[in-house]
C-alpha cells in the first residue's frame, strides 16, 4: 500500500490522484462487520496519520452534515476535500443527499473537519463503523463536534424548517441491544462504561439557542429530546404514537451512536436537528414523508444554517470554559 505521491486537487479543492488502499479494500482478511474485529487503535491511527500527511490543517472541531445539510461544509475557506473511497477504512457513502467526502478548511478562521455526508445503519454498516469518523477526529486533534441531522418533528409545536438544539436522546437501537461501543473496549479511546446522563452540553446549547435568536430564527428554535430508529423505512403511525408517548421530539436515523462514540472519547458535543417533516401520528393524515421534501427543507435552511454553525465555530475557539 503507498499513501505517497504528489497530492492534484480540482478547482473544488477535491485530491483527485491520492488513492491509499490494497487491492483488497485494506481488508486483510479480517471481517470489517464483525464486532469483535472492529477497528482498533491501531487501525484508526493509520487512517488518522494518513489524513495528517496529506493534510496540514489541525483541526479543533468536527462537523458531521445531516441530509441536504452537505453545504455546510461549503462555507469553509481553504478547504480541501478527501473523497471517503480514497481514506484508508473509511466506508462509502450511499445515499443521496450524502456527498461523501472528508473536507478540512476554515470556519469563522478556525480549523474544522466536516464529514459531508455519514454513515447509516440502514446502509448496512455496523454501528460502530457508522461512528468510526468520530474517532478519527479525536485521533487529529478535535475537541468539539457539531453533528446535524434531518428530522420528522413529533412535538406537534415543531413546523418544517424549525431546528431542535438535542438536550437528550433515547438511544432505542441501544436498548434493544446495538450499540457503537460493543465489543473490545480500548481505554485509549474511553472507559467501559462512558456516562451519557450529560452528553449534550448545556453552556453550548444555551449559546446555540442566542446565536439563533440573533439570526432571526427565535420562533423556530427549541430544544428537545432525538431518537434514532434503524430505518430505512419511515415510521408507521403506532411507533409514532409510541415515540410520543416515549418523549421523543425528533426522530431520525442517525448522530446518537456518533454522540455516544464522541462521549467515549471526551469530546464535548453539540447536535442540532433540522425538522424537516412533521410526523403526524393520525391515520387519516396525508403528510408522508420522503427524501426529495427532506432535501428541500436543507437547501431552503442551507445559508442561515451556515451562519448558525459558524458562529457556534467562532464560539468554541474564543470561549474559554469550552477549552478541554
Ligand atoms: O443523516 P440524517 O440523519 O440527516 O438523515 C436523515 C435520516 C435518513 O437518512 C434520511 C431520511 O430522509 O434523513
Ligand atoms: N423519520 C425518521 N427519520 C427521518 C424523518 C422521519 O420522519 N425525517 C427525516 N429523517
Amino acid at each position: 500500500m503507498s499513501c505517497n505521491g504528489k497530492v492534484v486537487m480540482d478547482g473544488n479543492g477535491v485530491i483527485k490522484n491520492h488513492k491509499c488502499r490494497d487491492s483488497d479494500g485494506l481488508k486483510n482478511g479480517f471481517d470489517e462487520n464483525s464486532l469483535i474485529d472492529k477497528y482498533t487503535f491501531e487501525t484508526l491511527t493509520e487512517t488518522s496519520d494518513y489524513l495528517k500527511k496529506l493534510v496540514s490543517i489541525e483541526p479543533k472541531v468536527g462537523i458531521i452534515c445531516g441530509s441536504g445539510l452537505g453545504t455546510l461544509a461549503d462555507a469553509l475557506d481553504d478547504k480541501i476535500a478527501i473523497p471517503y473511497e480514497d481514506i484508508p477504512n473509511f466506508p462509502k457513502s450511499t445515499v443521496k443527499g450524502h456527498a461523501g467526502a472528508l473536507v478540512f478548511g476554515y470556519l469563522s478562521g478556525v480549523p474544522v473537519v466536516c464529514m459531508k455526508g455519514r454513515f447509516h445503519y440502514y446502509e448496512g454498516y455496523p454501528l460502530w463503523k457508522c461512528a468510526m469518523p468520530v474517532r478519527v477526529m479525536k485521533l487529529l486533534g478535535v475537541t468539539h463536534l457539531i453533528t446535524t441531522n434531518a428530522a420528522g418533528g413529533l412535538n406537534s409545536n415543531y413546523r418544517v424548517g424549525d431546528i431542535m438544539l438535542v438536550k437528550d436522546h433515547i438511544n432505542l437501537i441501544g436498548l434493544s441491544g446495538n450499540n457503537p461501543l460493543q465489543g473490545p473496549n480500548d481505554e485509549r479511546f474511553g472507559p467501559r462504561f462512558p456516562p451519557m446522563a450529560k452528553a449534550y452540553d448545556k453552556k453550548l446549547l444555551e449559546q446555540a439557542k442566542e446565536f439563533a435568536k440573533e439570526l432571526g430564527l427565535a420562533k423556530n428554535i427549541h430544544e428537545g429530546v432525538y431518537t434514532c430508529v434503524g430505518g430505512p423505512n419511515f415510521e408507521t403511525v403506532a411507533e409514532l404514537r409510541m415515540l410520543n408517548i416515549l418523549g421523543a421530539d425528533a426522530v431520525g436515523m442517525s448522530t446518537v451512536h456518533e454522540v455516544i462514540t464522541a462521549r467515549h472519547c471526551d469530546l464535548t458535543v453539540l447536535a442540532f436537528s433540522l425538522i424537516t417533516n412533521e410526523c403526524k401520528a393520525d391515520y387519516n393524515s396525508m403528510d408522508l414523508a420522503n427524501l426529495e421534501e427532506i432535501l428541500d427543507v436543507g437547501k431552503m435552511r442551507q445559508t442561515v444554517l451556515q451562519k448558525f454553525v459558524q458562529k457556534i465555530v467562532k464560539y468554541i475557539s474564543t470561549s474559554e470554559d469550552l477549552q478541554q
